[in-house]
């Protein structure tokens, strides 16, 4: 059987069995079990040399900005309008089948963005080239969630089960966790607060699941038994992700006011030119940079060319900042049939 019917195995199993007191530990150990299936499926198979088919295009930049949506939404109408690179666009599905890269400059900074083919549902599973773009969204700084104003609010919900299915939390901060295997001393396991989701045994069953037997923890905050997993798979990446809802001429004013109110959401369309610069404003907020405008003794300072820095927040949510070099522009070989314009 492979890894794939094993997880929908699983998860059939986790349908069918009631949510109660009795069956908590029972459904933390299924979980385990997805979460080690899910990080299988990501390694890359047995004798390749781990990817290679046309999507990596090289950094460029001070942040990394990718298009993710279902096909047709208008994420490739979106970057032209942004970038001035054009990337075709069209009223039919899948019309673009390889990751082109544009590049935004925004105050005083260059921010590359990347246009995806589009996912769709299974895309974590490895339908359509849906494995190969979410990897492209988990090495971007943020993702922008491009969404059809005019179809079903589902798919908000779909596209973020497929991105969580390959590792990647969106608009979430690490869970508060201390975790750290040890070689002998049993389990400690401690907690600053009472814990109203999962207990020490809870924990106990999900660490043996692992085949882990020393190691110390301690529960900085009430979290789930999907938080434990997290910090124990390890490989999670947190990201910003903004919702964009496209094609805001065709649905009526209402519709408008109400996704306009969701949780990080911008609203635009791209045929009327309306509130992209309220969406480039966003996305920038979001990608925390911040510039420092360098001034040499005695001399004006340069307010062209500013170092860039992002910040960061460590596993205890502090912040601190990482430089960025402003990479020149190298693509690939492979890129170098895609359009790239500056
Ligand atoms: N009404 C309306 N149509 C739009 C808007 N933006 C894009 N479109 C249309 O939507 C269709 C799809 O646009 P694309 O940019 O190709 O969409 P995509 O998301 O890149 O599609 P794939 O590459 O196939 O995944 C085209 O016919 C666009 O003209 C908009 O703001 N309003
Ligand atoms: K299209
Ligand atoms: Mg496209």
């Amino acid at each position: 059987m492979g890894i794939i019917e094993k997880i929908k195995e699983i998860e059939a199993e986790m349908a069918r069995t009631q949510k109660n007191k009795a069956t908590e530990y029972h459904l933390g150990q299924l979980k385990a079990k997805i979460a080690k299936l899910r990080t299988q499926l990501l390694e890359p198979p047995k004798g390749s040399s781990g990817g290679g088919d046309g999507f990596e295009v090289t950094k460029f930049g001070h942040g990394r900005v990718s298009l993710i949506g279902f096909p047709s939404v208008g994420k490739s109408t979106l970057l032209t309008l942004l970038t001035g690179t054009h990337s075709e666009a069209a009223s039919y599905e899948f019309t673009t089948l390889t990751c082109i890269p544009g590049i935004i400059h925004y105050n005083d900074t260059k921010i590359q963005l990347l246009d995806l083919p589009g996912i769709i549902e299974g895309a974590s599973e490895g339908k359509g080239r849906g494995r190969q773009v979410i990897a492209v969204a988990k090495s971007s700084d943020i993702v922008l969630m491009v969404l059809d104003a005019s179809k079903s609010e589902g798919h908000r919900q779909i596209l973020t089960k497929e991105l969580e299915a390959v590792g990647l939390r969106l608009n979430k901060r690490p869970p508060q966790i201390y975790f750290k295997k040890k070689k002998t001393g049993g389990i400690s396991f401690n907690s600053t607060m009472p814990l109203t989701h999962v207990d020490e045994k809870l924990c106990y069953q999900i660490l043996h699941e692992y085949k882990i037997h020393n190691a110390e923890i301690l529960f900085r905050e009430d979290a789930t038994v999907d938080d434990f997993i997290d910090v124990i798979e390890g490989n999670r990446k947190y990201m910003k992700c903004v919702y964009v809802y496209n094609k805001i001429d065709v649905v009526g004013i209402d519709d408008v006011d109400r996704l306009s109110r969701q949780p990080n959401s911008v609203v635009i369309s791209c045929n009327l030119k309306l509130n992209l610069d309220r969406l480039l404003a966003r996305m920038w907020d979001e990608m925390g940079l911040v510039r420092v405008y360098t001034k040499p003794q005695g001399q004006q300072p340069d307010f062209g060319d500013p170092v860039v820095l992002s910040a960061e927040t460590d596993e205890g949510g502090r912040g601190r900042f990482k430089s960025h070099s402003d990479a020149p522009a190298r693509i690939s070989d492979r890129q170098k049939k895609a359009p790239l314009k500056q």
